[in-house]
């Protein structure tokens, strides 16, 4: 018996929309572009005219909008890739113009208070669904965006109690053909996940930053010259957009401050060891920092 050619399926979406073609929202669009099983039909839409037409330049998209509502009205499923602080507004503005049963979803790298926000604005017949792919660089823009940046990388979904499982479970597969692995969990232990090793992090790389370069004013030397890769690992997070990462702390306020006063009672408890000259509390804490790398190595994510 011969095998038969088994025809391809189609795309899982006519039309897929992206608001806000920036690094993220133009790496979903370069992969569902190389991949052609996402979407038949890509449209981009965006506030700044700039963005529009380097979108345009780039062939990312077969359509560029510049009003969301007409981005919105005859897409299958859209995806908000705009500042946090931007989504519930956006969302609530297209929400009345989306096509009954069309999905919409999100990307924002919090959870919670976007979800608060557009609550009210929601339609029965327009599923929500609440995504945070966990990949990203210091750059922003659609020139920064590129076809492999989701690869083996966690996306996590955090589906209202009311969101239609159906929908939930296609844009996780939408997020497979993205090359991500999903997980879906609870918006509020999302929070606080990122709040450890994505905000803090970033809260404390802009400090440091900061410090070092008070310390050159007051000093009146050259300190940043002589910065090794010690402190330049610091400064590549510390380049990240200033408006994307104003919105993370504001929204994840909670959780963020709760992490950062953990963090400051364990840094207290180095800065002890170290005035009382406990070796042992010093080579354990930096015992359990390589060991956390060497399984991030192990696990492809470092
Ligand atoms: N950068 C990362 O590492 C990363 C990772 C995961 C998730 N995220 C989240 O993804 C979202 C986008 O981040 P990014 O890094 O791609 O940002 P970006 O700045 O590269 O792109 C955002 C785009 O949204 C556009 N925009 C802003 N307000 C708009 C509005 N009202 N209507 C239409 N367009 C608007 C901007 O002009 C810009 O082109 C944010 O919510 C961010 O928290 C970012
Ligand atoms: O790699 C980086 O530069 C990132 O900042 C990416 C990063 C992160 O903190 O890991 C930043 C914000 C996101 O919401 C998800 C990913």
């Amino acid at each position: 018996m011969t095998d038969q050619p088994t025809a391809p399926s189609p795309p899982m979406f006519g039309t897929l929309a992206v608001i806000g073609p920036g690094l993220i929202g133009s790496s979903i669009l370069r992969r569902a572009r190389r991949d052609g099983t996402i979407a038949a039909r890509l449209v981009a839409c965006d506030i700044d005219p700039a963005v529009r037409q380097r979108v345009a330049e780039l062939g990312i998209a077969d359509r560029v909008e510049a009003d969301p509502l007409r981005a919105a009205a005859d897409a299958d499923c859209v995806i908000l890739c705009v500042p946090v602080g931007a989504i519930a507004s956006v969302g609530a503005r297209i929400l009345p113009a989306m096509k009954p049963g069309a999905i919409l979803s999100e990307v924002g790298s919090t959870k919670q208070s976007i979800i608060a926000a557009i609550a009210p604005a929601l339609r029965p017949d327009i599923p929500f669904v609440p995504t945070h792919p966990m990949a990203g660089t210091e750059y922003s823009g659609p020139d920064a965006g590129f076809a492999t940046l989701f690869d083996d990388r966690w996306c996590l979904l955090t589906p209202l109690e009311d969101t239609d499982p159906a929908a939930t479970a296609r844009i996780e597969t939408m997020w497979h053909h993205l090359g991500a692995r999903t997980r879906v969990m609870d918006p509020a232990h999302h929070d606080r996940v990122c709040a450890i090793v994505s905000h803090l992090p970033h809260l404390l790389a802009f400090t440091i930053c900061g410090t070092a370069d008070d310390l050159a004013d007051e000093t009146r030397s050259e300190v940043l010259d002589f910065a090794a890769s010690g402190f330049r690992d610091f400064t590549r997070i510390a380049a990240s957009d200033p408006v994307m990462w104003r919105d993370i702390f504001l929204n994840n306020r909670e959780a963020l401050l709760e992490m950062l006063a953990r963090f400051m009672e364990d840094a207290q408890a180095m800065a002890r060891a170290i005035r009382w000259g406990d070796e042992d509390f010093i080579v354990d804490r930096i015992e359990r920092g390589r060991r956390i790398r060497r399984s991030l190595i192990e696990n492809r994510q470092a």
